[in-house]
């Protein structure tokens, strides 16, 4: 697959999409200052229905069905080339500038044809068409989202965070903060057993070499509390939203209420509300997800492979019947 590269007309921005709501824009340092809006053409786009087709080089994909939308997002079921079931996910403009949806959309691409992982969702096309741009990814069964709500047995618990971590450690070695992993973007399928498969890299950050980087957009309910005192993310802040992640499936419900004001997310999260909460679970796991969801990054683990070594070392691990090395 060639490398995005920038086609189609020149910039303009579009008209169309609901503000966000649940994202936001971090802002701006003293001595910083936005670029002015510049007065562009705009354009007005037509989501797909059931039944379009889509086209690019490879082929054809037949839309059957939404699988679902979020934010920056909308994601389609088709049945495309060699008759095979596609989520191709639509980049939402969401009424920004042509440029900044065609750079969000090349990023995820690059990013997914460099990360080929077993539990990093598998892309096999990308294209534009009418002014949308496209992901044809591997179909999941469902998010994360769908298996929360009740308690999970620790042994299944530990078997997800296995293969997330694993995951999170090949995304690390690779510079990449994914900075979004949230039970939406957390994709399973099921084989012998569930498979875990990272989605989502719109946000996502390439280190550089660097120890953290300034986000320009976060997620408020999975915000690490680096990002809430000083506005920056790193690979321990992807630690500690997979720490809230293990303490969902453990407990059945978030660490942070899902309808927390704001200013009430900022104080609990600032004030190590989550930690607190994990450590009254009262069990090694709990413990354990407690560590990861210190406030200061230096008592967190230093890296997903060091979460490993202490989950795996656990009973419920080590006496399992399920999920067995084969
Ligand atoms: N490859 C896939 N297979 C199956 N379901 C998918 C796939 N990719 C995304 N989904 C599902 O489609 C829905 C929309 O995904 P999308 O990434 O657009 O939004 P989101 O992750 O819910 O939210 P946001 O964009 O705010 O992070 C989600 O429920 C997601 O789990």
């Amino acid at each position: 697959m060639a490398a995005p590269t920038m086609i189609g007309p020149p910039p303009m921005s579009y008209r169309e999409g609901a503000p966000s709501t649940s994202m936001q824009a971090v802002p701006m340092p003293a001595g910083f200052h936005s670029t002015p809006a510049m007065a562009m053409p705009r354009i007005t786009v037509q989501y797909p229905q059931v039944g379009a087709i889509l086209t690019s080089a490879r082929g054809h994909y037949e839309v059957q069905s939404v699988v679902g939308s979020g934010e920056f997002g909308a994601v389609y079921e088709c049945v495309g080339p060699f008759d095979q079931v596609y989520a191709v996910k639509m980049i939402r403009p969401a009424n920004r500038p042509y440029g900044e949806v065609h750079a969000e959309w090349a990023r995820e691409v690059q990013r997914l044809m460099l990360l080929r992982h077993p539990n990093v969702v598998f892309i096999y096309d990308a294209f534009e068409e009418n002014f949308l741009y496209y992901l044809a990814l591997e179909r999941c069964d469902h998010p994360l989202t769908a298996m929360l709500g009740h308690p999970m047995q620790e042994g299944l618990v530990i078997e997800l965070a296995r293969q997330l971590l694993a995951a999170v450690q090949f995304l690390h070695d690779n510079d990449i903060v994914h900075d979004d992993l949230h039970p939406g973007n957390v994709l399973i399928s099921h084989a012998d057993r569930p498979i875990v498969k990272i989605s989502d890299f719109g946000i996502s950050h390439e280190l550089r070499g660097a120890p953290a980087i300034r986000p320009n957009v976060v997620h408020h309910k999975i915000m690490a509390p680096e990002v809430v005192a000083a506005g920056y993310t790193s690979k321990q802040s992807d630690l500690y939203q997979v720490g809230l992640l293990l303490y969902w499936m453990l407990t059945g419900t978030p660490a942070l209420a899902l309808e927390l004001p704001y200013q009430e997310l900022i104080r609990q999260v600032g004030g190590g509300e989550p930690r607190r909460r994990a450590e009254q679970i009262g069990t090694p796991l709990g413990h354990l997800i407690a560590k990861m969801l210190r406030r200061r990054e230096v008592y967190r683990y230093t890296s997903a492979r060091e979460v490993w070594a202490d989950l795996r070392a656990l009973p419920a691990w080590q006496n399992r019947d399920l999920f067995r090395a084969k």
